[in-house]
C-alpha cells in the first residue's frame, strides 16, 4: 500500500516523501481513511508504529479542506500530557502540513506566555497543547474554542488517567458538543477504555496489535541487582558494552538526579530530566542528548510518552514504574519505525511485585540475565505467568516468548493510583494534592518555571529522515549490544 491511496491530497503527500516515508505503517492505513470520514477514532498501536503521523495527516487533510480559522478561534485542538511530546507533535504538524495555507501553535506552561497570546490572537487551525497552559490562557480570554472542529487526545490513557482527568473534564465543558474526537495511544485499560467511551460517539476502534503489547522490535532484559548495587551495575552495564546513548528511567526526580551526578562522577556524560527542572534545563538536556552531547539521559516518566529520539539504542529502567502500562511506553522509546533496540530492567528484590504486574500486563516473563559480578543478595522470586517454574539468574529465553497468558488481566491495580515521579502534571496540577507513590512516599510536584521556548528540540540533522531507519542490518544486535540498533526486513516489525 502506499500513501496515494489514503485520500490525502497533494500537498500533504508531497511533505510525507520529502519526510522520506513510502508506505504507511499498519495504523496509519487503518486510522487515516477513518478520520477522513468523519468518524470518531479511538486507536491503539504498538510505540514507534507513527500513530501521530496517523492522526495529524488525516487532520491537516480535513482542515485544508475548510475555511481557516478566524481570530482567537481555533479548528483542531490536540492534547499532549508533556511539554516535550506537545513541542514534538507541533513539529511534526509543521512538518506535514507545510505546503499548506494552514496556521498551527503549540503552548504549554514553563515558557513565556506573550508569545503565545499573541499567537493565538490570529486565530489557529491546529493547537497542540498541555492542559494547565491551555486552561490558563481560556480563562485570560486569549482563545475560543466555539469553531472548534476536532479533539484529539495524544497518549490518550494518559490524559484520561487521575493525573489530568479533572483539567479535561474542564476542557471539554469549553469545546462544542459536536465535533470529532481522536484518541490514540499504545495503551489502554479497561478503565480507562471505558471512560474514553463515554467521550466519543460511536468511535471505530483500531487495534492492530495485542492490547498493551510492547513494541517487537524491543529486546527485553532483567537483570536482578540489590537495591544498593544498582549505580555501580549501570555504570559497569554502560561501559562494558560501550553503550553511546542510553535513556534511563527512575522512579523519582531525586533519584534521577543522584544518578545523573553518580553517571557523571564516573566519567560519563549525563544530563537529568524531571518536573523539578526549568523547561529551559528540560530542552537542553533532551537536544544535548539527541545530538550525542550527553551519553546518558536520566528521566523520570516525563520522558515515558512519545518522545521521539532517532535510533536510540538502549533503553535502562534503574527502577521499575509503579504504573506498569508505563514499562511499555518507556522501553518504547526504543525499537522505534522498525529499528530493533534493547530495554533492560534493574530489579532488585523488593520491586517483584511491580515487575509481576507488569509480565501480566504484556503478557510475557520477561528473560532475566546476571549482571557480571553484581549477583543480588536478596532473591527476586520466580512470577507466577508460566506454570512452568523458572529459576532466578538464568539464561536468556526468547526476548519475545510470550507466557501462557494465564493471569493476562490487562488491568492492573496499580493502573488508578497516582504515578510515581511522573511528573507530568500541568501548571494547574501545583495546587492540588500531591500524588502518592505505591509505598505511600507523596512525590514532588512537576514545579515548572520559566524558560526558554522549546527551541531546538529536535536538531535538524535528526529525523530528518526515518529512511535512516532502515539501515542495512548486519550491525551488531547480540544481547549485550554496543551499537545503534538495527533494521527490521519490515520496518514496522511485523
Ligand atoms: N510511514 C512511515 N514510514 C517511515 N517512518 C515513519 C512513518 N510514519 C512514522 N514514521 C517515523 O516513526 C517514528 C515513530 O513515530 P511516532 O512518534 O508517531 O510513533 P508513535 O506510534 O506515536 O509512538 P509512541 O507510542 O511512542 O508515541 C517517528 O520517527 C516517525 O518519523
Amino acid at each position: 500500500m502506499s500513501f496515494t491511496s489514503l485520500g490525502l491530497s497533494a500537498p500533504i503527500l508531497k511533505a510525507v516523501a520529502q519526510k522520506g516515508y513510502d508506505t504507511p505503517s499498519p495504523i496509519q492505513a487503518q486510522a487515516i481513511p477513518a478520520v477522513l470520514e468523519g468518524k470518531d477514532v479511538m486507536a491503539a498501536a504498538q510505540t514507534g508504529t507513527g500513530k501521530t503521523a496517523g492522526f495529524t495527516l488525516p487532520l491537516l487533510e480535513l482542515l485544508s479542506r475548510g475555511k481557516r480559522a478566524p481570530a482567537k478561534q481555533v479548528r483542531a485542538l490536540v492534547l499532549t500530557p508533556t511539554r516535550e511530546l506537545a513541542a514534538q507533535v507541533a513539529e511534526s504538524v509543521e512538518t506535514y502540513g507545510k505546503n499548506l495555507p494552514l496556521r498551527s501553535a503549540v503552548i504549554f506552561g514553563g515558557v513565556g506566555i506573550g508569545p503565545q497570546i499573541s499567537k493565538l490572537g490570529k486565530g489557529v487551525d491546529i493547537l497542540v497543547a498541555t492542559p494547565g497552559r491551555l486552561l490558563d490562557l481560556y480563562n485570560q480570554g486569549a482563545v475560543s474554542f466555539k469553531q472548534l472542529e476536532v479533539l484529539v487526545l495524544d497518549e490518550a490513557d494518559r490524559m484520561l488517567d487521575m493525573g489530568f482527568i479533572h483539567d479535561i473534564k474542564k476542557i471539554l465543558k469549553i469545546l462544542p458538543a459536536k465535533r470529532q474526537n481522536l484518541m490514540f495511544s499504545a495503551t489502554f485499560s479497561d478503565d480507562i477504555r471505558n471512560l474514553a467511551k463515554g467521550l466519543v460517539n460511536n468511535p471505530v476502534e483500531i487495534s492492530v496489535t495485542p492490547r498493551n503489547a510492547t513494541a517487537k522490535t524491543v529486546e527485553q532484559y532483567i537483570y536482578p541487582v540489590d537495591q544498593k548495587q544498582k549505580t555501580a551495575a549501570l555504570i559497569h552495564l554502560v561501559k562494558q558494552n560501550e553503550w553511546k546513548q542510553v535513556l534511563v528511567f527512575s522512579r523519582t526526580k531525586h533519584g534521577a538526579n543522584r544518578i545523573a551526578k553518580n553517571l557523571e562522577a564516573s566519567g560519563l556524560t549525563a544530563a537529568a530530566i524531571h518536573g523539578n527542572k526549568s523547561q529551559g534545563a528540560r530542552t537542553k538536556a533532551l537536544a544535548n542528548f539527541k545530538s550525542g552531547e550527553v551519553r546518558v539521559l536520566v528521566a523520570t516518566d516525563i520522558a515515558a510518552r512519545g518522545i521521539d529520539i532517532d535510533q536510540l539504542p538502549n533503553v535502562v529502567n534503574f527502577d521499575l514504574p509503579n504504573v506498569p502500562e508505563d514499562y511499555v511506553h518507556r522501553i518504547g522509546r526504543t525499537g522505534r519505525a522498525g529499528a530493533n533496540g534493547q530495554a533492560v530492567s534493574l530489579v532488585s528484590g523488593d520491586e517483584s511485585k511491580l515487575l509481576r504486574d507488569i509480565e501480566r500486563l504484556i503478557k510475557q516473563n520477561i528473560p532475566r540475565k546476571e549482571v557480571e559480578g553484581f549477583v543480588p543478595t536478596q532473591v527476586l522470586p520466580d512470577n507466577d505467568l508460566n506454570s512452568q517454574k523458572h529459576g532466578q539468574n538464568r539464561g536468556p529465553r526468547n526476548a519475545n516468548g510470550r507466557g501462557n497468558g494465564r493471569n493476562g488481566n490487562s488491568q492492573s491495580r496499580g493502573s488508578k493510583q497516582g504515578r510515581g515521579s511522573g511528573d507530568t502534571r500541568s501548571d494547574s496540577d501545583k495546587n492540588r494534592r500531591p500524588r502518592r507513590n505505591s509505598e505511600g512516599k507523596t512525590e514532588h510536584k512537576d514545579g515548572q518555571r520559566s524558560g526558554e521556548a522549546a527551541r531546538g528540540h529536535k536538531p535538524n540533522d535528526k529525523n530528518s529522515s526515518h529512511g535512516r531507519s532502515r539501515k542495512p542490518s548486519g550491525q551488531s544486535s547480540s544481547s549485550s549490544p554496543a551499537s545503534k540498533p538495527t533494521s527490521n526486513s519490515n520496518i514496522w516489525g511485523k
